[in-house]
């Protein structure tokens, strides 16, 4: 191995309290709110159809001219007990935050910046309201924080003549009391969230990111931090230079999945995938006509792909700048809702399985039930279902308890029937099983 000092602190998955709680979690959403909900992805009478948190960047708008928009904000329909009941009723067990985005705005009324909601006709701490209205309703806050900001004068895309590193090592400075000051002011915060660490100032400076694991680990034990914060002595990030994971979990899966059949590494480490409900929208846009927008079935069956493999999946709301959701979003927090209410226990606490990959949809597992999540239903009418060595399928049955005929067709392999009326969405069928080591086996291999 490569001597490193800013690689991985820890090797393989941690097994605390904190830690377990944020796996057991699976189901979280996102809340991508900031200035940029008020242009909502249009400039000067032009509609920029790329990422609407991104629209400082597409119209190549100056920051003294973007951050007058800070004159305007005053979401006058905001109500954090709504947000956090709308959280609740979608099933969701914690929520991502954008504290600050690229754009530099803060949400809370941090003191090393005007950039602040206190500097805005709302004034109010909109942070604050947001952590104890989830955490009242039991669920977890988690802060995103975007390293990148376009809007302090002291960042860099990179760092390369002397003033380069004077600027820089006073914006790191900067980051460091902003981050200490969330720790402090929001001390029931599970988890980091860092964002917009990829440029090569950050991968220059990848002592620092270690460095910010340690601090906020050493003021909030118990913390969890994504591993895109992580830059090691090489600039190698997420993985260090000896393929050790930095940080807690793996946070490359933006808008994407890996494979479930080919992919199967990731279930070595813990991850977290984040998604859009457009094809790649995260704050607010008023049109939302421009791309494909998710049914919230696609939306479902990303959330049971990731908890398959042992991730945990964030679902995106871009909220609008009087504080209100668009009705898309609040139909799809209702329509998942309602789903994980009948279907949770095959998501909250459940893992990979381990067992091969069938095309009508998912495994998961929890302890010694697994869970088939089926979201193709075969013309067969029978769900093939392939067990490892030395363990039997000895019972199947629908959530609500109705059973359903499993046969045992080869070794290792059963039919489990479809259940007799079409459930018209998808469903799960819970399995008995038996794993007993040196089964007898009462099949024979074909000589060939
Ligand atoms: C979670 C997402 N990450 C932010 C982001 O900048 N993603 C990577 C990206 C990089 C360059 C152009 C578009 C998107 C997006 O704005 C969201 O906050």
């Amino acid at each position: 191995e490569i001597p490193l000092n800013y690689g991985a602190d820890r090797l393989g998955k941690r097994y605390d309290a904190d830690m377990q709680k944020f796996r057991d979690n699976r189901l979280g959403a996102f809340i991508h709110w900031g200035l940029y909900a008020i242009p909502g992805g249009e400039w000067n009478g032009k509609v920029y159809p790329g990422a609407a948190e991104w629209l400082k960047s597409w119209a190549k708008v100056p920051s003294g001219e973007w951050l007058e928009l800070m004159k305007q904000w005053n979401p006058t329909k905001f109500d954090a007990r709504k947000w956090a009941k709308m959280a609740k009723e979608m099933g969701v067990r914690y929520v991502k935050i954008t504290t600050k985005h690229h754009e530099g705005f803060c949400l809370w009324p941090s003191k090393y910046t005007e950039n602040t909601v206190a500097n805005t006709p709302y004034k109010k701490d909109l942070l604050g309201e947001m952590v104890k209205a989830y955490n009242d309703e039991g669920i977890d806050v988690h802060f995103y924080f975007s390293v990148m900001d376009w809007s302090h004068p002291d960042w860099r895309y990179d760092v390369k003549t002397p003033e380069d590193s004077a600027a820089f090592s006073r914006f790191l400075t900067f980051t460091d009391n902003q981050l200490k000051e969330l720790a402090t002011l929001y001390p029931t915060v599970k988890d980091f969230w860092f964002d917009g660490t990829w440029d090569a100032s950050i991968k220059k400076n990848g002592w620092w990111t270690s460095h910010v694991e340690r601090m906020l680990k050493e003021m909030l034990p118990g913390v969890t931090i994504n591993s895109r914060l992580r830059a090691d002595d090489y600039g190698k990030r997420h993985f260090d230079s000896n393929g050790h994971l930095m940080g807690d979990y793996e946070s490359g899966y933006e808008r994407r999945l890996p494979d479930p059949v080919k992919d199967l590494k990731v279930t070595r480490w813990d991850w977290e995938a984040c998604m859009t409900v457009p094809e790649n929208q995260w704050g607010y846009h008023k049109d939302w006509s421009l791309s494909y927008v998710k049914t919230p079935v696609e939306v479902l069956e990303r959330i049971v792909h990731a908890v398959s493999m042992g991730g945990n999946m964030v679902v995106n709301f871009g909220p609008q700048a009087d504080g209100d959701f668009r009705s898309e979003e609040k139909e799809l927090a209702k329509s998942i809702g309602a789903w994980m209410k009948k279907n949770g226990q095959c998501i909250y606490g459940c893992d990979y399985a381990g067992w091969e990959k069938q095309p009508w949809g998912y495994y998961t597992r929890k302890g010694s039930d697994v869970y088939m999540v089926v979201f193709n239903c075969p013309y067969s009418k029978h769900l093939t279902v392939k067990t490892p060595k030395g363990t039997q399928v000895v019972k199947a049955a629908l959530l609500n308890r109705k059973s359903v005929k499993v046969v045992e067709t080869a070794r290792n392999e059963y039919n489990v029937d479809m259940p007799a009326q079409e459930p018209g969405e998808p469903f799960v069928i819970k399995l008995q099983i038996k794993e007993a080591a040196g089964v007898v086996d009462k099949y024979r291999d074909a000589l060939t």
